[in-house]
């Protein structure tokens, strides 16, 4: 059996899309940024986090799941995480930097098992068209963007925003499945269990 420590209800869709048995926990953990951590490193150490605190608070599991996805805007010195918008003039203020642009959502993942911590990180690209003020109000009204990073969700009617995507879809949701896939396996654990 597999624990996936996340709340997110996306996340356990895409899982169960694996085939594999799993349970889920809600962890609490510290998500602020350390002084000079880049992105890669931060969604990273996030994954990790959660994937030794599920582990940590199971028993009867052969290993727990942590994700964690952020999105990413410029690069090298410039550049800026956006996380969950607190209200509209957070959201504009995302949304501007990705309006008519070109940015990176970063999902990274872990595995905790008794013995060692399995862990990937996949980035995607994602073109996003121009967006007007009366779309952004539009938008922000439906309710969709309130617990996502980047203050969107492209499998729901921001989809609609997005011209295409460079890499995995299933990563921008939240979840990437081949590699997660690839790490269980990697693990020992088996796949289509259920
Ligand atoms: C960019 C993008 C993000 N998201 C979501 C995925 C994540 O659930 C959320 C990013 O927040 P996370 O902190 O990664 O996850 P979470 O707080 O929802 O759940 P948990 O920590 O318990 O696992 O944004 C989408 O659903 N669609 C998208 O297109």
């Amino acid at each position: 059996m597999l624990l996936l420590a996340s709340q997110s209800p996306r996340r356990r869709e895409l899982l169960t899309q694996l085939g594999v048995k799993f349970t889920t926990l809600n962890v609490d953990i510290d998500e602020t940024q350390l002084i000079n951590e880049r992105s890669n490193d931060y969604v990273s150490r996030l994954a990790i986090e959660k994937a030794k605190q599920g582990w940590l608070q199971s028993h009867d599991i052969n290993g727990a799941l942590g994700a964690d996805t952020i999105v990413v805007v410029g690069s090298g010195n410039d550049e800026v995480i956006l996380g969950k918008p607190t209200d509209f003039q957070h959201a504009k203020y995302m949304w501007q930097q990705l309006s008519g642009k070109q940015h990176t959502v970063m999902t990274a993942v872990a595995l905790q098992t008794k013995t060692q911590c399995y862990q990937c990180m996949v980035a995607t690209q994602v073109y996003f068209k121009s967006l007007s003020e009366s779309e952004m109000h539009w938008y922000w009204n439906t309710g969709e963007p309130h617990d996502k990073a980047g203050g969107y969700g492209i499998q729901g009617l921001a989809g609609q925003f997005i011209k295409h995507i460079k890499g995995s879809y299933s990563a921008v949701v939240g979840l990437p499945l081949y590699e997660t896939s690839e790490l269980i396996k990697q693990a020992g654990i088996e796949l289509y269990e259920c």
